[in-house]
């Protein structure tokens, strides 16, 4: 019995051999595998993939673009041993075909999601199944109201000439020309864009792109909704019982995200509120911004007041996060594009000159300065090079770089590879526009001419294959009023200013849910001579 027992319960050197034995294994087999493998990451003992993602901390989007590209688009990402963290990861586009079109009901944003991204309710971009499908049955039909379009299209329009076009004039009068600091570009384009964003929403002028706010700190509101994604990211990095646990503890990122919660729904309930409280007895005033058609949308019978006013701000809240933060970043980016690639903006500012403005402002900056034209979404329908160099932009800077499922039940994907229900799948839009295999030998130079097969026709690309804005049933509602926007902001600003990096201006990526630039991006604005 005792030697049975001696069997079954070796004494401790003997453990210790062998698990000495078993991790000199494991640590000589990944060896070898890491020598054959330069950029795919390794699953260590105990740490999982952890030391890829720390050791690539400033160049993690492109570090995750090398390892897929290495590893045919697709590979595990192993978190540390208990953390939860193991996903897949892949940039295949019959992947994103058969994940989020083909097989849509086989992958939803999972439990843990909605948790992750509270910041914005229960509302349409964290709902799952029939919530989702009824929340996007009532957005669909907000999205389709060519009264709420016109309403929306007109007010990026109006916004453009009232704020956006005054407040560069303002910087380009009143800032010295060569000033080694310039203007921080992304601050200025998410103010416009919270400005833009509100008034679709409420049809309220927040002004915070006014030349008075000028050197304001960025509204609270703007500030929220910044780092909310950047806690949120942060929550999809670290294990989850670790931001749980920071929650619980009200510190760090999930203390600043609570307060960023604070400081939307003070925002937003008021808003509502004071809706309610001018419209009593009518049903949303009759308004075309968002929240009058919300609010106009039939109660669905049992719903409380509170259950319904939650709906209206949830989202109202997901609209501006689905509206502006993609913009501010599409725009930064389309500007430094522009900004290291002259011969694109003078082949844009040609197209631009050709249109006619549908108004002009008039300049108050002092320096002389004469009259500025804004063109309106209309005017811009002929300026197909510039929309070419807008798609060209999203496609090596996405917005919204990943996009994050979890499969409802066993799958097996195009490739073959086994997928067991509950695995999260992350899809790296990023690295997608960044694939050979996908756009060709060229894919890493900047050039609109892809999406120009003949003059004046802009290519089709499937969204399979540009997943910028979502494939299948789930696909972006404001893809059109997203491309407006930015052409409308593009156009003004190109015509009427020169727009320069200042002298060793590095714009680095951010670690984040939306592509935000890292350090922000410090420009020179002038007055162009010829508008
Ligand atoms: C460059 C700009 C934009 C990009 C790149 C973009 C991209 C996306 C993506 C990737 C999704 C899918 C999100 C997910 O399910 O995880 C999405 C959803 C959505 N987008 Fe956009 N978007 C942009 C602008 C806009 C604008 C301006 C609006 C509103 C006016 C908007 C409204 C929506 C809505 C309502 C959804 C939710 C669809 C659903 O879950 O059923 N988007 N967008």
């Amino acid at each position: 019995m005792g030697a049975f027992r001696s069997f079954l319960l070796p004494s401790y050197p003997e453990l210790l051999l062998a698990a000495l034995s078993f991790l000199s294994l494991a640590a000589l087999r990944l060896a070898v595998r890491s020598r054959r493998r330069r950029f795919a990451p390794v699953s260590w003992p105990v740490v999982g993939m952890l030391p890829f993602v720390l050791a690539n901390l400033g160049r993690l989007l492109d570090a995750t673009t090398d390892a897929l590209r290495e590893c045919r688009c697709t590979f595990v990402f192993r978190g540390p041993w208990l953390s939860r963290a193991d996903f897949l990861l892949t940039c295949d586009p019959a992947a994103v075909q058969h994940c989020l079109a083909t097989n849509h009901g086989g992958y939803d944003k999972g439990r843990d999601f909605a948790e992750m991204f509270d910041v914005v309710g229960d509302g349409l971009l964290v709902a799952d199944a029939v919530s989702w499908a009824r929340q996007r049955h009532v957005a669909a039909a907000v999205f389709g109201n060519p009264t709420f379009r016109s309403f929306v299209l007109s007010t990026m329009a109006r916004q453009t000439a009232r704020l956006l076009v005054p407040f560069l004039d303002h910087v380009a009068a009143a800032v010295d020309a060569d000033s080694p600091e310039g203007v921080e570009m992304e601050d200025v384009f998410m103010r416009y864009s919270l400005d833009v964003a509100y008034a679709s929403a409420f049809n309220v002028d927040l002004d915070a792109l006014s030349v008075a706010a000028a050197s304001a700190p960025v509204p609270a509101i703007g500030l929220a909704t910044r780092v909310a994604s950047e806690a949120t990211l942060l929550r999809h990095i670290v294990p989850a019982w670790w931001w749980r646990l920071m929650r619980w503890l009200n510190v760090g990122a999930e203390r600043r995200l609570a307060e960023a919660k604070a400081v939307l729904d003070e925002f937003v309930y008021l808003e509502i509120a004071q809706r309610k409280s001018l419209t009593t007895g009518s049903q949303g005033g009759g308004g075309c911004d968002l929240l009058s058609l919300y609010m106009a949308w039939p109660r669905e019978p049992g719903v409380t007041d509170r259950q319904r006013d939650q709906f209206l701000r949830d989202s109202a809240v997901g609209y501006m996060f689905a509206a502006k933060d993609l913009i501010v970043a599409a725009l930064t980016w389309l500007f430094y594009i522009l900004c290291t690639h002259p011969d694109v903006e003078t082949k844009i500012l040609d197209e631009v000159k050709s249109l006619r403005p549908s108004a002009t402002v008039a300049a108050t900056g002092g320096g002389g300065g004469g009259e500025h034209a804004v063109f309106d979404s209309d005017a811009l329908q002929p300026a197909s090079y510039l929309h070419a160099a807008v798609l060209e932009t999203l496609r090596l800077f996405p917005p919204a770089p990943f996009e994050e499922k979890e499969a409802v039940c066993d799958d097996v994907l195009p490739d073959g590879r086994k997928v067991a229900k509950g695995t999260r799948v992350i899809f790296c839009i990023y690295a997608m526009g960044r694939m050979e295999e996908i756009w060709g030998g060229d894919c890493h130079e900047f050039r609109p001419e892809r999406w120009l097969p003949d003059v004046g026709r802009v290519r089709h690309e499937p969204s399979h294959k540009f997943a910028v804005f979502n494939c299948g049933p789930r696909s972006c509602l404001g893809k059109n009023l997203g491309l407006s926007n930015i052409k409308i902001a593009a156009a003004a600003i190109l015509y009427n200013f020169q727009v320069e990096l200042v002298d060793g201006a590095v714009v680095k990526p951010q670690n984040s849910v939306v592509l935000h630039t890292k350090n922000g991006m410090r420009v020179r604005i002038k007055r162009r001579k010829t508008a």
